[in-house]
Formats: C-alpha cells, structure tokens, sequence
C-alpha cells in the first residue's frame, strides 16, 4: 500500500526536495496534495506532473488565477481554510509540513486532529506551542517524524532506546558563513555574504538564520520538545563539514551519532518510511573523501541569537514565540536591507525585555503574542 502525502511549501527547498523523494520512490509513495504561498507556475507544473487530487494557494488572488487557467478538475484552495482542510484530507496519511514560519502551526495542529502522521520540516511549530502539539500528538495518537536534519539524526539514534538514559543531546553547527568573521567584520554584513551557506542549499530565512545561529536556537528549543531532555542538557557543537548530523550521550557515556553526506532528501525520506527504511537515492558518505571531521564551542559573544533562544526557553511559556515572531519579521528587514546584522538580537532582546511570559493554554493565546512582537518589532524598526 503506497503511502499518501500532503506537502505544504511544495515550492520550497524542502518541498521540492520531497517531490524528487516521491518521484524516485514511486512505489512507495504518492502525493495527494500541495500548497504553496503563491508560486502558482511551478504548482501548475507539479499539479501536471504528480496529479494530487487538491491543492492550496495561500494567496487568494492566485488561488483565483490558478482555477481559471487550470483544466483538470482538481480542487483548488486558499488561505489558511485552504491549507486546514488539506491538512486533514481524508485520502492522506502522511503531511509534511515545509512551509516556513509561524504560519505552519495550525495545519500541524489540525493533521495531528485529523490523525495524520507529521514529518515535521516546520520546526518554527514546536518553538512557538511545543507544549500543544506534543500533547495533542499523544491524546490522538500520532507520530512526529522529525525532518530537520540534527533532530532526524537524534531520532534515529534513540531508536530502540530508553528516552531517561539520555544523559546529554549533541545538536551540530556548521557555524555558518561567518564562522571565522571577526565581530567587526560582522557589524557591516549583507544578505549576500549571509545567503552563503558552506554546506546546505535552503531558502532565505533559513539560511540567514544560519548566519546569526538563531536556527541552531530555534532547534535546541525544537530538540527540547521533541525529546523532552532538559535545557541544560542540549549542548550545541560546532562542526563544520555538517556530516554527523547530531549525537546523543547515554548514561553510560556512550555516544551515539547519525552521519551522512548533507543531503536533505535522506531525512525526508526517512520521514516517510519510519519505522522500516528503503534504498537510498543520495550519495554514499565516503569518510576517506571527507578527510578531517572538526569540532569547536560556539562563539557566544560573536552569535548572541543562540543565547537568547536558551533565554527564552529557560524563562519559559510564550518567550519562545516571542522569539520566533521577533525573529521572522527581522530577518525580512535584514533580507530588505533596513536593518543590519547585529540589529537581529538588537530587537529580539528588546522584544523579550517588554514581554512577560505566560503559560499559554490555547492556539489563540499564542496567536495572540505572535501577532503582538510582530506589531512591536515593527514599530521599533
Ligand atoms: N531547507 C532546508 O534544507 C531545511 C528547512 N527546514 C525548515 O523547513 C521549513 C521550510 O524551509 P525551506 O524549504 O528552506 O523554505 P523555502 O523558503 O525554500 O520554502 C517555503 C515554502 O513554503 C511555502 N509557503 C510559505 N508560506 C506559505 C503559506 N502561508 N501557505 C502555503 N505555503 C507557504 C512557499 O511557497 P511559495 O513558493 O509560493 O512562496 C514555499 O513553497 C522551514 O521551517 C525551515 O526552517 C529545516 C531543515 C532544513
Ligand atoms: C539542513 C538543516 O537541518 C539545517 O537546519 C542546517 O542544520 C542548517 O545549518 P546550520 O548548522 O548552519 O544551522
Ligand atoms: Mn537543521
């Protein structure tokens, strides 16, 4: 029985990246839906090409523009209503969610409700309502399959383990482009020196994410939900080749890691197959060619993002999404060019030196504080 997904982001590096996991896999796996924001020329393409029986346009009026040059009978949704109602379609069994942002939150939550496995690429989700989502996940039984590529690793490693002799989870860095830029230097970057990434080809607010190291924040709060391993025992390591994609140290001091060459069609797939595996379409990792595997501390003071992402989550509650909404509207200005480099932390700092967190108990109330740090970051800047 082939396996049905959804791909929210189909546009995307990750949702592109999927469909050629599909495509290679034919036997294994079909595709029954898609949304994008609104790249409407490709989605017509894969609409042609993989024949999903719906799609979603976030957008509206693109929506609106695809029915109308569209022949074949496929249902066309949009806006949020849109992206729900492919989240639970009845024909799925698997949603991926890649669609970047805050905005991948409630389709995760309403896949969860509809029983759907999650391979979660979205990771911004369980930053902003870890707590919900993990909840829900065990109340309706559902699986979270991890597709970023530290914690697909930890999840591999932890099979057949005992969650409580975890001692430690190593997240790896690559360190990013600026890894070896002086602090100076850093002050005056451009988005073209931060869309450099030594290792991964992914979309923009990603990759300057790497830059700033806020993605490796945004993924020890990830980590935290995913494994329920306690703040101070995720550690973050720098590694620069990116081919141990994370490891775990047990109580005994073993250490355990998942390597391989940096290629995110292998964590997708694994996505989809969980528990079994099938052959694999990437190349092979040849340590031999690799040569040297380095390790270093992160520089802190160089990457204060990554301090104020173990902030948030050590002051708990709502600060982690306050991070977050700080963050995607801050990375759009950088993306601009109206704010610099070092304004990122700049305003997240002040976003969270305003707010006072509480336990959010309901999507609303998370909402609430997403909408909220938007509007205040983007008066301040
Ligand atoms: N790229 C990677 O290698 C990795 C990515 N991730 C995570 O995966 C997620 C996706 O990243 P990435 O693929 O790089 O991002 P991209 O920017 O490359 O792609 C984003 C995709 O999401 C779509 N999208 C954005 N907003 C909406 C919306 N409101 N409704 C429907 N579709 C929407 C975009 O559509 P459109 O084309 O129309 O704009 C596009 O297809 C992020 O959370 C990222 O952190 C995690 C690990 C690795
Ligand atoms: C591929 C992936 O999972 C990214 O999140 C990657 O980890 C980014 O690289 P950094 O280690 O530089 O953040
Ligand atoms: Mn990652």
């Amino acid at each position: 029985m082939k396996k049905r997904v959804v791909i929210l982001g189909s546009t995307g590096s990750i949702g592109k990246q999927a469909l050629k996991v599909v495509e290679s896999n034919s036997e294994s796996f079909e595709v029954v839906g898609l949304a994008v924001m609104t790249s409407i020329n490709e989605l017509e393409k894969q609409i042609l090409k993989y024949k999903p029986k719906a799609v979603a346009v976030y957008d509206a009026s693109k929506a609106k523009e695809l029915k109308d040059r569209i022949k074949t009978d496929i249902k066309v949704l949009s806006g949020m209503e849109g992206l729900l109602e492919l989240s639970a379609m009845e024909e799925a069994n698997i949603l991926l969610n890649s669609v970047v942002g805050s905005i991948g939150l409630q389709p995760t939550l309403t896949a969860i409700r509809a029983g759907k496995t999650i391979a979660l690429a979205n990771k911004e989700t369980l930053v902003v309502a870890g707590r919900i989502i993990m909840e829900e996940a065990k109340r309706y039984g559902v699986d979270i399959i991890p597709v970023d590529s530290e914690h697909s690793a930890i999840f591999q490693c932890l099979k057949g383990e005992n969650v409580k002799e975890i001692a430690k989870i190593i997240l790896t860095a690559s360190g990013g482009p600026f890894k070896d830029w002086s602090k100076e230097n850093l002050k005056n970057v451009k988005p073209k020196d931060a869309l450099k990434h030594p290792n991964w080809e992914m979309g923009k607010k990603i990759t300057i994410d790497s830059s700033t190291l806020m993605n490796k924040g945004l993924e020890v709060i990830e980590a935290k939900w995913l494994f329920d391993v306690d703040m101070d025992n995720i550690k973050v390591l720098v590694h620069p080749q990116s081919i141990i994609h994370s490891m775990v140290e047990f109580i005994d001091h073993s250490v355990m890691a998942q390597l391989g060459v940096p290629d995110m069609m292998l964590p997708i797939q694994y996505a989809f197959t969980h528990p079994d595996r099938i052959e694999g379409r990437i190349p092979q990792l040849k340590l031999h060619e690799v040569g040297q595997l380095t390790f270093q501390q992160p520089d802190l003071e160089k990457f204060p993002c990554l301090s104020l992402a173990y902030k948030a989550l050590e002051a708990g509650g709502t600060m982690p999404c306050v991070v977050n909404g700080a963050n995607e509207v801050l990375v759009e200005a950088f993306l601009q060019e109206s704010i610099g480099f070092y304004d990122i932390p700049r305003y997240i700092e002040g976003a969270m030196m305003v707010h006072k967190p509480y336990d959010y108990r309901t999507i609303e109330d998370v909402l609430e504080v997403d909408k909220w740090v938007r509007n205040w970051v983007k008066s301040q800047i």
